[in-house]
């Protein structure tokens, strides 16, 4: 079937012009040509952007979102509630049902509203997964050539699905629809809804944050992995010299993306993969680094990233006199968080200098699980044995810095299971039985990495520096936490093992009583968090999993 028939079938599109799969230069040139303020106009109530899409010096492109979707949008992200999926689906409200009757409805005032114009969209052709047992061809189909770059970029190509117009998932991104909630059944004149059924999604009006093109798929892959018995993980993912493989499980913010880039370890991928029977693979193709006060000494990886063609940079104000044509990524001021401390980087794994082949790799020796608690009383490491990963990743305690979430403005205690709860489209107990499972076949090493604040609480203390946090992550992937090598003291509160000392790091670090001043609010704080494991522990009714209580 040619291209127009079957978006004419799959979405009722009829009568436009599709662009299909250019290449980057062509869509870096595109997104310059036409996405700057023409479409936004549309809207009601434009808020004027303070900067428009520029130019890199044959290096980035410089996007700027709409002001009011710099993140995800979670209270306007949705999934029609079909009656197949209606009882599997964990539904919670940044993940709301969306009433079956509205959805064709509104799907066809989109169609319209696209047809009456017959503007051009891209159309990009990818795949979600590199690994064809679960790989889905992916098509993006949107107004904005800024996405359809990103979806380059982020997604992996080439991959041999077989039959894969019974499996393909398509996207269609259109930020000129604003829904009109009462007619639509929508919550606001934004809406991101996954249509399961019949394999659609769609996102609508200000939801341009390039982190939607791929968090969507990413829930979409949560819902069949599992169907097929496989396991999705938001980690991310890379390879040591010994061939020894390591996953670090973190909600945003947690240090995923920046600690898995290392010069010395094969990258696999920063935030989305499958651990199945051959071993871990990525989902996507590309990382989505934050750029906001980038240390480029503590993590030249990204910082090399920054110049490479046609990566996308989103909402990195340029430094104060100069002019956004032709910005060369030097100009931009990374330090800037005025329009939202989530300003990010958008590049391919191939930017990265040491990536693993078929962004595929064994099965982990070594699983991180990552917290960044701005409490300040977590210990920076802990080594955890199967009960505690249990409990630990059913809870997916982190504190929620700001920008990642529309409406996050300051760090907030998050329990997140399974470290990413608002993409885990089926329940906790889904995922975490298959872990278990793994972990049963496949002896790993687990530790709990504390990236969060030490000395005393944000806005107190200082966040555990990267320096540190490394040198702690290399010596558990050599094995020297591992308990015949170093010795370890119990943490009264938590009851986590902290070693007592650790190569490169200063040992008065290691449990974090010692770098408060006042002990006694170090312990009124740690038994304040304790509690509140505990009551989430509860009132999420764990232990009716199967999941032992460990403090
Ligand atoms: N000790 C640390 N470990 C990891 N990241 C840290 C640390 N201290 C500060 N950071 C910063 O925190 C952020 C972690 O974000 P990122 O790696 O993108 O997390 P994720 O990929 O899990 O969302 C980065 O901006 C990084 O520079
Ligand atoms: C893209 C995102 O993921 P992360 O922050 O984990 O990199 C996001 O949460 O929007
Ligand atoms: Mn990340």
């Amino acid at each position: 079937m040619s291209l127009n028939a079957e978006l004419k079938q799959t979405l009722g599109l009829d009568g436009l012009e599709y662009r299909h799969n250019l290449g980057k230069d062509e869509l870096f040139r595109e997104a310059l040509a036409n996405d700057r303020g023409r479409i936004r106009a549309d809207g009601p109530d434009d808020e004027p952007k303070a900067y428009e899409t520029a130019l890199g010096l044959g290096g980035p492109l410089v996007y700027y979102s709409d002001p009011s979707c710099t993140g995800r949008p979670v209270q306007d992200t949705f999934a029609v509630a079909w009656p197949e999926i209606v009882d599997k689906v964990w539904w919670k409200s940044d993940f709301q049902q969306f009433a079956p009757e509205h959805f064709e409805p509104l799907l066809e005032r989109v169609a319209a509203h696209l047809n009456e114009r017959s503007r051009h969209l891209y159309v990009q052709d990818v795949y979600c997964g590199w690994d064809p047992v679960y790989a889905v061809p992916y098509r993006f189909v949107g107004e904005f050539a800024t996405h359809a770059l990103f979806a380059k970029n982020m997604f992996a190509d080439g991959v041999d699905v077989k039959n894969p117009d019974d499996k393909r998932w398509t996207l269609l991104n259109v930020p000129s629809f604003h829904c009109d909630p009462e007619r639509d059944g929508t919550k606001s004149n934004r809406a991101v809804i996954i249509d399961i059924r019949n394999r659609i999604g769609l996102v609508l009006g200000r939801a341009d944050y390039c982190g939607v093109v791929k968090k969507t798929m990413f829930t979409v892959m949560n819902y069949m992995l599992p169907e097929m018995g496989e396991m999705p993980m938001h980690c991310s993912a890379n390879v040591g010299a010994r061939g020894d493989g390591a996953i670090l499980f973190g909600l945003s913010g947690t240090g995923k993306t920046t600690l898995s880039a290392d010069p010395d370890r094969e990258l696999i991928g920063d935030d989305e993969h499958a651990w199945t029977e051959d071993g871990v693979s990525n989902f996507e193709g590309g990382c989505y680094a934050k750029l906001i006060d980038l240390d480029k000494e503590a993590e030249p990886v990204i910082a090399g990233a920054l110049s490479t063609p046609g990566c996308v940079i989103e909402n990195v104000p340029p430094l104060p006199g100069k002019a956004l044509t032709d910005t060369d990524p030097q100009d931009l001021d990374l330090t800037d968080g005025s329009i939202t401390e989530n300003t990010r980087l958008s590049y391919p794994l191939s930017a990265n200098p040491n990536v693993a082949d078929g962004a595929r790799g064994p099965h982990p020796e070594t699983i991180v699980l990552l917290t960044a608690d701005a409490f300040g009383v977590l210990p920076p490491v802990s080594l955890l044995d199967t009960k505690d990963v249990m409990y630990h990743f059913v809870s997916g305690f982190t504190s929620k810095l700001a920008g990642t979430e529309v409406g996050v403005t300051e760090p907030k205690a998050a329990f997140s299971a399974c470290f990413g709860a608002p993409f885990m489209a089926q329940k906790p107990s889904v995922y975490a039985e298959i872990l278990a499972e793994k972990m049963r076949t496949h002896k790993a090493r687990c530790i709990l990495l504390n990236t969060g604040w030490s000395g005393g609480p944000h806005g107190v203390g200082k966040r555990i520096s990267i320096k540190h946090t490394r040198a702690l992550l290399n010596a558990a992937l050599a094995g020297d936490l591992d308990p015949e090598n170093t010795e370890y003291e119990n943490h009264p509160i938590f009851n986590l093992a902290m070693p007592k000392s650790c190569p490169d790091v200063p040992s008065e670090i290691l449990n974090p009583r010692n770098t408060w001043d006042d002990k006694a609010a170090y312990d009124r704080q740690a038994e304040k968090l304790r509690d509140m494991f505990r009551e989430n522990y509860k009132t999420k009714g764990f232990d009716q999993l199967g999941i032992e209580a460990v403090m």
